[in-house]
């Protein structure tokens, strides 16, 4: 227990200051949101006190019914938001207001622009939460008692967000937290009831939880009144529920300040009960790529929070989903340990993904420029579907979109199926390169026989990308196929009369196919010649049954196959100059240029670029000093004639 003690200063995380200034100022033109986020804020307490009610029976039970307040005062000209939720204790004070403990921060610093609109988008990616009160406030008192403590143990917090708060312990006889907004010169606007009253109806009409105001808003008013619906959206009939309830329930769900990209409501009744209210956002969050990236449905049974998700609801690969799921057949003492092995749950989390899919389908059939958004943002998430969720593959694979090389843009604009339907006559395997950048995808060599012969090829380039080749073998019969690798069906895309020259010219090249294979010794498995190529003079693939070569790259980190074999371009002037090579140095020194170059459009690394540089000086110089020879041949000759 301690009592009243000397108010004591701290001063803000340099990132909150940072973030505070940024905020007044971008989001100034839609400063009303302060209201709904800290409605939002007294929400969430509210439910995480109900939750904890469940699970440490008697913790801060009376008989006040669970609600928000919100009150003006006109001559103190303050606003106060006051719930009797969880509320904090001292340590979680300092722990939550004025630092920001969010994975992504630091990112999210990095991305502003400076430009005002594009850093608000950030901002509402972000979310500010308690830091909009400065919006409209020059100072900010919080008062809060945490449930379970005692009457002394209250805090209160206050600050003009600048860069300091104040913090001193008080005595503060009910629970949950009380907010007073100070506001700013020129904000009296907000203090009028009919004004509060609207900003609720449109931000926080959702909220299940009565959020009441004393009737005129001010306090010499008399009795509160609920000035919100109070009971959960998703419980409501569909046919109540308008797009921008949708939307502004999402925004809290979310914490996001832009709309959904799309949205599905359901309400199960068979062997379970079960309502889903999911939403796809429009934007990807800041930690969608970090481990601790947080999932984003809430379950609830019979409307009352129980948790967070944390990957028993919705797949990992699914982890964007925003939303909330209600369940009238789990009990209310739910704990993660019965959740993991719960029947009810198993199979709400397959119809829920299965309905995510489903809406993710309808989206790219009947929105495509909504799905490409989706894609854009989430796609390289959604692969990892591919290979995690065996039971939807299939499903999972139609959604995908990748760039070809009969793309006009690099946006990734054909499925699968678009694929098929475009496959040439005679062709029965899906084509794939994967190199590590679009730029390297469109160059390389590998590409040069399948542009010739006009067939597509899908051009890879995330990391995800290795792991979805690997996972997905064929799709609709027809199987995934590397281009760097193999040359087994190029062959059956070849007529007569190139497989009659391509076995010419592999006999009448097997001296130089020998000597380079000499010159490189163990630097390649083999070397032999290839129509893959039309205009590059080599390229390396990877040994038939080796593995995908990215894969190797990741493995070995160097890029190359196990076992690199150098293919040569019968038909390029410089293999055929090789050919006619008579000193075995000069040979050596071209045959290692050549497989230097290769293993450079492959996107790899060379293992010694000094030699690669040495080495093709060296033949440079003597190319000049050919040319230089020349030139004074043909002066002299030309001298003679004048004679
Ligand atoms: N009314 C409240 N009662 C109890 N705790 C609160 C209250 N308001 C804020 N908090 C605590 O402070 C933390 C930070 O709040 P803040 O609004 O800045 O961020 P958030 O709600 O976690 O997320 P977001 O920034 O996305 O809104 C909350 O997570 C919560 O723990």
């Amino acid at each position: 227990m301690s009592a009243p003690t000397q108010q004591e200063r701290f001063s803000f995380q340099a990132e909150v200051v940072q973030l505070l200034d940024l905020m007044i100022h971008s989001l100034y033109s839609n400063k009303e949101i302060f209201l709904r986020e800290l409605i939002s804020n007294a929400s969430d307490a509210i439910d995480r006190l109900r939750f904890a009610q469940l699970t440490e029976p008697g913790l801060d039970e009376d008989e006040e019914e669970l609600r928000i307040h919100v009150a003006f005062d006109k001559d103190a000209r303050t606003i106060t938001i006051t719930d009797n939720g969880i509320g904090m204790s001292r340590q979680e004070v300092m722990d939550n207001i004025g630092t920001i403990a969010k994975s992504g921060t630091r990112e999210f610093f990095q991305a502003l622009t400076g430009d005002q609109r594009k850093d608000a988008t950030l901002i509402g990616q972000f979310g500010v939460g308690f830091y909009s009160s400065f919006i409209v406030a020059d100072r900010v008192t919080l008062t809060t008692r945490r449930a379970g403590l005692s009457a002394e143990e209250g805090v209160r917090w206050e600050s003009d967000g600048r860069g300091e708060y104040a913090l001193e312990t008080v005595e503060r006889p009910r629970r949950g937290t009380e907010l007073v907004l100070h506001l700013r010169e020129g904000e009296d606007d907000l203090l009028n009831h009919h004004r509060l009253l609207t900003i609720i109806q449109k931000y926080s009409d959702h909220i299940s939880l009565p959020i009441v105001m004393p009737q005129d808003g001010g306090d010499e008013a008399g009795e509160d009144t609920v000035v919100n619906r109070g009971s959960a959206l998703w419980a409501r009939p569909k046919s109540e529920i308008g797009d921008a309830d949708y939307n502004e329930f999402y925004k809290h769900v979310a914490h996001d300040f832009a709309d959904p990209l799309a949205h599905l409501h359901s309400k199960m009744e068979g062997t379970y009960e079960y309502t889903l209210l999911l939403f796809i956002p429009a934007t990807a969050p800041f930690d969608l790529w970090m481990p601790e990236a947080r999932h984003g449905v809430k379950l609830h049974v019979q409307r009352v929070f129980i948790m967070d998700d944390t990957g028993q609801l919705m797949p990992n690969y699914l982890r964007f989903v925003r939303g909330v799921i209600d369940s009238a057949d789990l009990p209310l003492n739910v704990s993660r340990e019965i959740l993991q092995s719960s029947r009810v749950v198993d199979n709400i989390r397959s119809s829920a993904v299965k309905k995510v899919l489903r809406l993710l389908k309808d989206l790219a059939e009947k929105e495509p420029e909504k799905y490409a958004r989706f894609w854009r943002e989430f796609g390289d998430v959604l692969k990892e579907g591919v290979a995690e969720d065996f039971s939807n593959r299939d499903e999972i694979a139609k959604l995908l979109r990748f760039t070809t090389t009969k793309s006009a843009t690099d946006e990734p604009d054909t499925s699968l199926s678009d694929y098929v339907a475009r496959m040439k006559e005679g062709q029965d395997k899906i084509y794939y390169l994967i190199a590590p950048t679009p730029a390297a995808a469109k160059s390389s060599p590998h590409l040069e026989i399948f542009r010739k012969k006009g067939i597509e090829v899908l051009l890879l380039g995330q990391a995800i990308d290795n792991w979805l080749v690997t996972s997905l073998p064929d799709f609709e019969g027809k199987r995934l196929q590397s281009v760097a690798q193999g040359v087994s069906d190029l062959g059956a895309m070849e007529d007569e009369a190139e497989k009659e020259a391509g076995e010419k010219a592999g006999t009448e090249l097997s001296g130089l196919i020998e000597r380079v294979k000499k010159a490189l010794g163990d630097k390649v498995a083999d070397v032999r010649t290839t129509n893959r190529l039309t205009t590059s003079p080599a390229c390396i693939v990877a040994d038939e049954p080796d593995l995908e070569l990215n894969l190797m790259r990741r493995m070995q980190g160097s890029g190359m196959p196990s076992r690199p074999i150098l293919e040569i371009n019968p038909e390029h002037p410089l293999v055929r100059r090789l050919d006619r090579e008579g000193d075995e140095q000069r040979l050596s020194d071209w045959a290692h240029v050549l497989y230097s170059q290769s293993v450079l459009t492959l996107g790899a690394r060379i293992e010694d670029p000094a030699e690669f540089v040495e080495r093709l000086n060296g033949l440079l110089m003597t190319l000049a000093d050919d040319t230089e020879a020349d030139a004074e041949n043909a002066d002299a000759d030309g001298g003679s004639g004048e004679e």
